[in-house]
């Protein structure tokens, strides 16, 4: 199990600090879209280039041209690139091609699909490497998470590994953690603490428990 620290509200230097202050504690660094929204790819370049030991998510949300916007963020030093699971299958397996190509993997984001069972069985047998359950900011408002979600697909994936994401806190990791989820993301439950380092300590600590139970 592995975890994911998601920087969404940050710009290249303070993504640099933010990620410096925990990156012992951390797999993956994802540059979160309203990120590459203001910044560009370089946000994905320059965070590479600064820690090249840490995987980097692009977080670019596709919902067409995959294979184009794939091989864009793979030459920017992306090692994930994330996909919308509500596209369409050509879009889907036009990303998965590219990124075989390039050495890249495909996270599929099951944001706001609604029959996640049945659409994650789909898209699993389109050889993508992690499909993620996700409560997005604007649902997170209204109180939802992805925890039962996470059990659903837990069920019916057979190949890709399971991600979830949204709003995931140090006091709601336990919960998460018990449905063995492969990856865990987590933007605001680290960026927004005052010790960001103590936080994602104990949250790495709980992960690598929960993998050896
Ligand atoms: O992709 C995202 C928003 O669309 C976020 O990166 C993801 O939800 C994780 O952040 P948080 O833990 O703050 O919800």
């Amino acid at each position: 199990m592995e975890l994911q620290l998601a920087l969404d509200l940050v710009n290249i230097p303070e993504a640099k600090d933010v990620v410096g202050e925990v990156q012992d504690h951390i797999d993956i660094v994802e540059i979160g879209t309203p990120v590459i929204i203001n910044e560009g790819l370089k946000a994905v370049k320059e965070i590479k280039e600064s820690f090249p030991s840490l995987k980097v998510l692009a977080d670019l949300k596709i919902m067409d041209a995959g294979a184009y916007e794939v091989m864009k963020a793979s030459e920017a030093g992306a090692d994930i690139i994330t996909v919308l699971g509500a596209t369409d299958d050509e879009t889907i397996k036009g990303a998965v091609e590219e990124a075989k190509k390039q050495g890249t993997k495909i996270l599929v984001d099951m944001i706001n699909v609604k029959e996640i069972g049945k659409r994650a069985e789909e898209i699993d047998a389109l050889g993508v490497d992690y499909i993620c359950v996700h409560t997005g900011y604007d649902l997170q408002a209204v109180g939802e998470n992805s925890f039962e979600q996470l059990q659903e697909i837990k069920r019916v994936v057979k190949n890709a590994k399971t991600a979830v994401a949204g709003g995931i806190k140090l006091t709601s990791l336990p919960e998460v953690v018990q449905s063995k989820p492969d990856l865990v993301i987590v933007g605001g439950g680290i960026t927004s603490q005052e010790d960001k380092k103590s936080v994602a300590s104990q949250m790495e600590k709980l992960i690598k428990q929960e993998a050896l139970s």
